[in-house]
């Protein structure tokens, strides 16, 4: 069931129950001067550790360690000032009173720690975060924890303007609990809220249904299956500061990557994070999980989809044979005056050797060149005269015939240096060239799609495409590697030389404890120094195609081709990740049906599921629209219970020429909404022309449902919803990502024949 708005959310006094007599007044004043100490600790702890930040930059680093300490310390007191600096919006949220004979009394809840030194260290502020806080967003009547009350704080920058009371005894069980609902006033003010364009975090009224995935272990494969509106993203997100806070060890070394759909939707997260604090964390999408890239070209969405496709892994390999060639039937080459042959059965064999050793192809060249040399090398001695020469001879042939230009342009040809973007070009480039490596693998019609689907950038299909291809290519790069082992030699002699400081500690050498090589080789050490001293995980990470994440989130992760995955695991080989999606609002068409389909070639079913079911962002009024195109899909999946009706019906329109309609209709949304936000989402055949008459601004966006996805507005106006859903094979499932994305008002302006499961809108 859900709950009017008319109901009074903004009681700041307790009712009908024993506090009843609290004035509310003086409780506010006596709640104000509480938060003014906290806030006085927060300016003294930024203080502090400006102070502190001034003091270490000034100080010059005369050796190694002297510099690797400067740059811990700057790092940390850097953190922290980023930390203290983003909670001063609403710092304390929350507050719980215990009952009687419990070991707390009365905690307050808020976005750091906060602890009085003076005092023993005791809490002034819990972290929401911290298993402390955990009955904050736990305790219902019927399961209090201990909970005697729970208080939302409502502040406006440092001033408390008010307060909700809810008291967990079953005699006060409210309408709310059907959902299971806690902090429901504070939770219907938050759902209110006009939309600004971004998203805001949901710290103060994370609900106990999202806080369970929230505080899930870390470990496996956990996939978060809600529809629309259910917190998906604002649950992933507040997961990663979770996982931050609870195994910060483990994730700062290897950082936590957040997988989203597009830009428009990382730009709309983008500040999540941030306000609470973190920082560390990779946002990206697929098409810059290419160092360097950021792929965002266009093309048809059949390439799209066909690149998708598993069966590019093969198309890709035999691309690279294709690479890998023997003469017809005789390779010339000129040395020293002589003419020397190459033959195909030489080349064959050699090639047949580099390739059973299953390196990938430039790391496999070297045995190719090795062979091919050294078959030179004895008909290059044998016109010489073999008897005559020595081994050094020999050696000295061989030496020639590997600097000679004639001979590398010989290896070129036959097993040539590839990079994954040369060959990938390349092969959308060269239609004799892709239909030999895909024609066999691919019908014809396709392999059009795939030659000519795309502009002159990369798409972000081609970016896992590049991926296996580096896979398959390999970097030989022998020469870097020797440089990285001596680095990493001085480093590690360095770090033995701080250990055995270490060691000589007295305390450190007391039998009774541990001693620091116990717990600490050099190596690893010397790891984390370099962690720690130079760029986050998530810089370097940004930076490494090969680099893997502690723990990899991924949004809207329905959305994945099998070639996306593919990438992903490589960036996860210890499988620790969180997968939020909906199989109700897949758009692509190479994106998932089922999970199980997805995950079965990675983890079998070793996977766990968690559901959410209540919808926070669209009114009820609204869902039971979408609720007939849901039916209509015929997935099974039940729709998430809105948490709140608006009394506002949704309308729809019959346009003939929505070009004249649409201003007026738009202009009427823009002010029903008052300042809120307004999209117009339209056909993709319609977009431009939309766009262009309707200008955009803040507050008004026109969009196509694939770049919506995620997002959310005031008010949305659904322009033709026949031709969205004769658009893709997965129109309807776009019709309903569409029908959810509206907070208030959704208005259909129809244009032709009317949409199955659209009859709830009368
Ligand atoms: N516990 C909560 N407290 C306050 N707001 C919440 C809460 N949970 C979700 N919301 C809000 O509900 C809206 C929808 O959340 P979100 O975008 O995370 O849903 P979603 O499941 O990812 O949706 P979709 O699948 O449609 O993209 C957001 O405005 C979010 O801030």
């Amino acid at each position: 069931m859900s709950v009017s708005p008319d109901r009074e959310t903004d009681r700041a006094v307790p009712d009908g129950t024993s506090d009843d007599a609290l004035d509310h007044a003086a409780e506010l004043a006596r709640e104000q001067a509480y938060v003014s100490t906290l806030f006085a600790k927060l300016d003294t702890e930024r203080e502090d550790a400006q102070r502190r930040l001034g003091e270490t930059l000034l100080q010059n680093g005369r050796n190694a360690q002297a510099r690797t300490e400067r740059d811990v310390a700057t790092t940390v007191y850097t953190d922290r000032l980023a930390q203290l600096g983003s909670v001063e919006q609403g710092l304390c949220f929350g507050r719980l009173d215990f009952r009687p004979g419990h070991d707390e009394e009365t905690t307050y809840v808020g976005r750091l720690g906060l602890f009085d030194e003076d005092d023993d260290y005791r809490p002034l502020l819990i972290d929401w975060r911290a298993p402390v806080a955990r009955p904050f967003y736990l305790a219902t009547a019927a399961s209090p924890e201990g909970v005697r009350r729970r208080r939302h704080l409502r502040s406006l920058s440092r001033r408390v303007t008010g307060f909700d009371d809810e008291i967990l005894d079953l005699t006060a069980a409210d309408q709310g609990q059907d959902l299971g609902l806690a902090g429901e006033a504070a939770l219907l003010a938050a759902l209110e809220r006009r939309r600004t364009g971004e998203m805001n975090d949901i710290v103060a009224t994370i609900q106990a249904e999202q806080d369970r995935i929230i505080r899930a272990p870390l470990g496996g494969v956990m996939v978060v299956q809600g529809g629309p509106g259910t917190g998906k993203t604002a649950v992933a997100l507040h997961r990663a500061a979770y996982l931050l806070y609870t195994h910060r060890q483990q994730l700062t070394t290897r950082g936590v990557l957040v997988v989203g759909p597009n830009s428009t939707f990382l730009r709309y997260i983008g500040q999540v994070l941030p306000s609470l604090g973190e920082t560390g964390v990779l946002l990206a999408t697929i098409g810059q999980l290419w160092p360097g890239l950021d792929a965002d070209g266009t093309e048809a969405p059949e390439a799209t989809e066909i690149k998708g496709r598993a069966v590019m892994t093969d198309v890709l390999a035999a691309a690279v044979r294709d690479r890998q060639r023997v003469p017809e039937p005789v390779l010339e080459i000129e040395h020293e005056r002589e003419i020397l042959k190459l033959d195909r059965k030489t080349c064959a064999e050699a090639r047949t050797r580099a390739r059973r050793s299953r390196r990938p192809h430039n790391l496999a060249r070297r045995l190719f060149v090795s062979d091919v040399l050294d078959a030179l090398t004895r008909q290059a001695a044998r016109k010489l005269g073999e008897d005559l020469l020595d081994a050094q001879d020999v050696q000295d042939i061989r030496a020639e015939l590997a600097a000679s230009p004639a001979v590398a342009a010989a290896l070129t040809r036959l097993w040539p240096k590839l990079t994954p973007e040369r060959l990938l070009d390349d092969l959308f480039a060269d239609p004799a060239f892709l239909a030999r490596a895909a024609g066999k693998l691919l019908p014809e019609s396709e392999l059009t799609w795939l030659e000519s689907g795309r502009d002159a950038k990369w798409t972000p299909a081609d970016v896992p495409l590049l991926d296996e291809l580096a896979e398959l290519l390999g970097v030989d790069d022998s020469e870097e590697q020797a440089q990285h082992r001596r680095r990493e030699r001085v480093e590690r002699a360095y770090a033995e030389g701080v250990l055995d400081i270490l060691e000589q500690d007295e305390e450190i050498q007391d039998e009774e404890m541990l001693r620091v090589s116990d717990v600490l080789d050099a190596e690893l050490f010397a790891e984390r120094q370099q962690a720690r001293s130079e760029l986050t995980a998530a810089q370097r990470a940004a930076q490494d195609r090969t680099w893997t994440f502690g723990h990899v989130i991924v949004d809207e992760a329905q959305e994945l081709s099998a070639m996306d995955w593919r990438l992903l695991m490589r960036r996860t080989p210890n499988r620790s990740m969180t997968l939020v999606g909906d199989v109700a609002q897949t758009g692509a068409a190479g994106g998932a049906h089922s999970w199980a389909e997805v995950l079965e070639p990675y983890v079998e079913q070793r996977w766990r599921l968690e559901q959410l079911t209540v919808n926070y962002r669209t009114p009820a009024e609204i869902m039971a629209v979408a609720a007939g195109v849901l039916a209509e899909l015929g997935s099974g999946l039940v729709p998430p219970s809105s948490v709140r009706e608006t009394g506002v019906p949704p309308w729809h329109r019959h346009s003939t020429d929505p070009d004249v309609d649409l201003p007026g209709l738009v202009r009427a949304e823009l002010s029903a909404v008052d300042g809120g936000t307004v999209a117009v989402l339209v056909p993709a055949a319609r977009h431009e022309r939309l766009r262009a008459l309707l200008a955009e601004d803040e507050r008004l966006s026109v969009l196509t449902v694939d770049r919506a996805k995620g997002l959310e507005f005031d008010a949305v106006v659904l322009v033709a919803p026949d031709e969205i859903v004769a658009g893709s094979a997965r129109g309807l499932n776009d019709l309903y990502v569409a029908l959810t994305r509206a907070t208030q008002r959704l208005g259909v302006v129809q244009t032709g024949e009317p949409v199955p499961g659209l009859s709830g809108l009368g």
